[in-house]
């Protein structure tokens, strides 16, 4: 059906309906006006109320699918392919929870697409409103740059993350207050801190310590989380969690609360406005722990005044004294610290641990990377150097292409708006999304898909980069205004990390035989972990 017929359809359904309605409410006023003295049994009285209320809700829907109908015709746009046989979106969801359980979404992701097409709407109980669901580079360059004001963070996902992040963070928050939280933090991400290698170096250190030398088999997805902590917290109060090294109980209490807050708001904001429902004292335990540890570190820096009162190294640079320059509130820059920590942690991780998980598997891409070590001629690298590896960073951004850590992501339409491809028999018109339309957008499956990258997709093969263009078929740090303001300093991370650790082993070897599934919280990770042992060089 095109749009024309739609709107036919539309518009006979919402006159007949109407025209009924009518008619039954003129009969009943009529009857009423000739027999005011007869009254109606309460129990037949209740039905007509029930009937009446229903035929006010159905003709309210259908006057609003006319209006959209009308919308989709005056812009240009045809109906979009559409999940069939589930009006209020309870078959999506218990197939959608079917598969989380599983830890199969993402494949099963992939399939779907091949089902429907790349763009298609569908319903997801309870929401109300129509959702769209889509892996079309040109849909997502709509979403996140070119139509970026149309689209806003979805309440679902606001709620789901408030009881942690909390009502300033910048992933709570939208329009001028997001811009606000946006310029806040830029100042603080400056060039000479990420190219800061002696911060991230010093953890690294500690990491290698850890690593089994004698080839028994550890979890290297376990070492990275702990790496990633450690070195997110050092940058941002100039003092170290030190999981890896020698914490203290607070420190430790930090990251486990932390992980456990972490796995907490990803199931909440799963279930959106419906987790207003479900207190949480744990919690609430968690987070008033965590902002205790936060505010601490602001009244120490507060109270000292001067610069780098917390780092041991005088000259430091230290985020939160630059965050703190500010002049936000106290609870203001507290948010924003706990949201970049939730930003930095589990994403570098997620990566670190894909790529090991891959070089294990691919013994000639860790050579290669290990030559260009060798090539270099330098046992430190410094920053521009670490960049300018060729091989090392196509290996990393391999694997954010087939990892990337927000693997789906939604936003939702604060105004009728186009997405440009999507409608019509083809799949190719514009798609008319009215004001209220969620657009989950999957650059995990768009990421793989064969059409833009080839056959061999989904494998690891840092190579196909050396001739690939493209721009918003990879999006794994997202684009557009809200793009990652932490991406130079994860990819200097991923870069050192990757060199050192290839500096001083010779050789990874996955060492588990299950199916290495990735489990979708917040953040990609691997379900079983990445087992591996490591020989040293
Ligand atoms: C490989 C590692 C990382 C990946 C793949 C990644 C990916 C992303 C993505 C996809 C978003 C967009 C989220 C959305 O708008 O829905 C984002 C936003 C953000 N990231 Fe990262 N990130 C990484 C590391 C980091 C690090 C290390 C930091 C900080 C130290 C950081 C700080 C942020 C912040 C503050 C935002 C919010 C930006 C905004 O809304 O304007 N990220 N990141």
């Amino acid at each position: 059906m095109d749009a024309s017929e739609r709107l036919r359809t539309a518009s006979w359904r919402y006159w007949a309906m109407s025209t009924i309605f009518y008619v039954v409410t003129g009969i009943a006023v009529t009857v009423i006006i000739s027999e005011p003295t007869r009254s109606l049994p309460s129990a037949q009285l209740g039905v007509c109320i029930v009937l009446f209320a229903a035929l006010g809700f159905y003709i309210s829907g259908y006057k609003k699918e006319l209006r959209n109908c009308e919308r989709m015709v005056a812009l240009g746009c045809e109906p979009i392919r559409t999940w069939p046989n589930d009006p209020f979106g309870i078959r999506y969801l218990l197939d959608t929870a079917k598969h989380v359980k599983a830890n199969t979404l993402l494949q099963q992701r992939v399939q779907l697409f091949k089902d429907m097409g790349h763009t298609f709407s569908h319903r997801l109980f309870p929401e109300t409103d129509i959702t769209i669901t889509t892996d079309e580079p040109e849909n997502v360059k709509a979403i996140l740059s070119t139509k970026f004001d149309d689209w806003a963070i979805p309440p679902g996902r606001i709620q789901g993350f408030l009881p942690v992040l909390g009502r300033h963070s910048i992933f709570n928050v939208n329009g001028p207050e997001w811009q606000h939280s946006r310029a806040m933090l830029r100042p603080a991400f400056i060039r000479n801190q990420i190219s800061d290698l002696e911060c991230i170096d010093r953890h690294i250190s500690k990491l290698i310590a850890h690593i089994p030398k004698d080839g028994s088999r550890f979890d290297l997805q376990a070492m990275f989380a702990m790496l990633a902590i450690d070195t997110i917290s050092d940058f941002m109060f100039g003092q170290s969690t030190d999981i890896l090294g020698s914490a203290p109980d607070t420190s430790l209490k930090f990251g486990t609360y932390f992980d456990r807050s972490i796995e907490k708001i990803a199931y909440r904001s799963r279930l959106g406005w419906m987790t207003q429902l479900l207190p949480d004292a744990e919690l609430k335990e968690y987070t008033h722990f965590m902002t205790s540890y936060i505010a601490k570190y602001i009244a120490e820096v507060k109270s000292k005044g001067s610069k780098s009162a917390l780092a041991d190294d005088k000259n430091k640079y230290v985020f939160l004294e630059e965050l703190i320059k500010s002049g936000e509130p106290d609870n203001v820059i507290r948010d924003q610290i706990l949201s970049i920590f939730v930003a930095g942690r589990d994403t570098t991780t997620s990566v670190l641990t894909y790529l090991f998980f891959e070089l294990s598997r691919h013994p000639e891409a860790v050579g290669k990377i290990q030559e260009e070590i060798q090539d270099l001629g330098v046992a430190d690298p410094s920053w521009e150097q670490l960049r300018n590896m060729k091989y090392l960073n196509l290996a990393v951004k391999e694997a954010l292409r087939l990892n990337p850590p927000v693997a789906t992501n939604a936003r939702e339409a604060v105004r009728d708006t186009v997405l440009p491809t999507g409608g019509g028999p083809d799949g190719k018109s514009p798609v008319f999304a009215p004001k209220g339309t969620k657009c989950r957008y999957q650059p995990w499956t768009m990421q793989r898909r064969e059409d833009i990258y080839g056959s061999d997709a989904a494998e690891f093969r840092p190579e196909r980069w050396e001739d690939l263009r493209v721009t918003h078929e990879y999006v794994p740090f997202n684009a557009g205004p809200r793009i990652c303001i932490g991406q130079q300093f994860a990819l200097t991370q991923l870069a050192l990390v990757t060199f050192r650790l290839l500096q001083s082993f010779r050789t990874i070897e996955r060492k588990d035989d299950r199916p290495p599934l990735q489990k979708l919280g917040v953040n990609t990770s691997m379900l079983h972990g990445c087992w591996v042992i490591m020989i040293p060089v």
